[in-house]
């Protein structure tokens, strides 16, 4: 990829941060109650112009022959996943509003208040995948918080994305406020998301959602402060002990309920004491999945495949399972420790001490005791939605809401002190 960007088009994106900037200066002093209601304009706009987002969605659809499953579960919306966009709207608009809230507070020896106040974070620049639910989702967090949007989404959503911009402008537009709070790049080639990660002091914060190609992009060309929301390689360890009715359940649930999303399970680690009776469940259950496994797991579960070193490095996206039978918790951990995009990772035990120990010494956004990788994700745990999951530790981890789309501010009053 070259760091060279036609003139004109840095030119474009410039002025759309321009824009977007100078709008975002007046949402900042709008009420809670103002921000709540273009949420609330844009919810019913989506649900007013169903018909013709499904529509737009259809011609993204046009190209799913060339598009893999998960690509084409992405993409497609239908009349339940529209509404579900709109009942995330309203769930955003339905939390607390944090701007201007005072995080901290004290009286220094000299009389000077002191406190800390949560503010905007100003323009935000997303990147992501081809899931048009993204569109409305980051922007109705972004505005709840405050800020201004800049969006990157994916050539394959192009007609999705510009058909849900438009009813967002126009909720935004209706509420009284500047539609530029909202700008969509209409240039998807790399050649745009290069200019568009190098918009240096004119963005605030990006956040690129994707995979390894796109986040090693963002980390050689990127110019702007970023939080990366990477792949989700994600395991399933299940103890000895375990129950293993549970165990299949969520399994079940974690690898195929939406196998093509980040938080879907990609590696089983089994306890080689309930190896045997756990596989031969799977067997039943998983039918439609294909097993990659060491050595112990092939013997155990004639259908599976030999396992390379990628397959446990890679997320599948798929219905696709990499499988290991490992003899103690040490050894579950240590295979983590080598191959998590530390994003996920869950165990499944009957024992306290060692439900405590994963949950301590594994390195990842989100660890979960007894339950399913899928519930890493914003609305799922009651945030409203997610601008996206945070795989890297600053400025915000895992699940990212409204709160991690802002930042604080010190604010100093004083009567005429001095330092001396
Ligand atoms: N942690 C999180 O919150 C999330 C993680 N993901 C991860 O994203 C991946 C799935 O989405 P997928 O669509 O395959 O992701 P991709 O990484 O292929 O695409 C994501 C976005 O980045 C763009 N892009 C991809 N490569 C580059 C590059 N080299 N330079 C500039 N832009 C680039 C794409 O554009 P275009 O499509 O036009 O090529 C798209 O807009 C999985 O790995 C999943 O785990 C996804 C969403 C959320
Ligand atoms: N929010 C998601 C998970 C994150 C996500 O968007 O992932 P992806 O579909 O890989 O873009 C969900 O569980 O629905």
């Amino acid at each position: 990829m070259t760091t060279q960007n036609p003139a004109g088009m840095d030119a474009r994106l410039h002025e759309l941060a321009q824009r977007a900037r100078s709008a975002q200066r007046s949402l900042a002093t709008a009420s809670g109650a103002i921000r709540a209601q273009v949420l609330e304009a844009m919810a019913s706009g989506i649900h007013a112009n169903c018909d013709e987002l499904l529509a737009a969605n259809e011609l993204d659809m046009e190209r799913a022959a060339e598009l893999t499953r998960a690509q084409r579960d992405r993409l497609r919306l239908d009349a339940v996943r529209v509404a579900a966009m709109v009942s995330s709207i309203r769930d955003i608009a339905r939390q607390p509003d944090v701007v201007g809230q005072v995080v901290d507070g004290w009286v220094l020896g000299n009389g000077l208040r002191v406190r800390r106040v949560r503010v905007p974070l100003g323009v935000i620049g997303v990147i992501y995948e081809n899931r048009p639910n993204v569109t409305s989702d980051a922007t109705a967090l972004a505005l709840y918080a405050g800020n201004a949007i800049m969006l990157r989404g994916s050539s394959l959503a192009l007609n999705s994305n510009q058909a849900i911009v438009a009813v967002l402008k126009g909720a935004i537009w209706e509420v009284g406020l500047e539609p530029d709070l909202v700008a969509m790049v209409d240039d998807t080639t790399r050649a745009g998301a290069l200019a568009f990660m190098q918009l240096g002091s004119a963005m605030d914060v990006l956040i690129p959602r994707g995979g390894p190609e796109l986040i090693d992009a963002v980390r050689q060309h990127a110019s702007v402060p970023t939080i990366i929301d990477g792949d989700g390689n994600c395991h399933v360890y299940v103890d000895r002990g375990a129950n293993l009715e549970m165990a299949t359940a969520i399994i079940e649930n974690a690898k195929t309920q939406r196998p093509g999303v980040c938080n879907a399970m990609e590696t089983l680690l089994v306890h080689v004491d309930v190896a045997g009776a756990l596989l031969d469940r799977l067997d039943t259950v998983l039918g439609e999945v294909e097993f990659r496994g060491d050595e112990t797991t092939r013997a155990l579960c004639k259908r599976a495949v030999s396992a390379t070193e990628d397959d446990y490095a890679r997320e599948f996206l798929d219905l696709i399972l990499a499988v290991k039978v490992v003899g103690s918790l040490d050894e579950a951990i240590d295979h983590i420790r080598r191959y998590s995009s530390g994003h996920s990772e869950a165990i499944i035990t009957e024992s306290y001490a060692n439900a405590q120990r994963f949950v301590h010494e594994v390195d990842a956004a989100a660890v979960l005791v007894n339950t399913s990788t899928r519930f890493v994700d914003g609305g799922q745990l009651g945030m409203g939605a997610e601008i996206g999951i945070s795989t890297q530790k600053l400025h915000a981890r895992g699940p990212m809401g409204i709160e991690q789309l802002t930042t604080t501010k010190i604010v100093i009053e004083g009567e005429g002190q001095i330092r001396r």
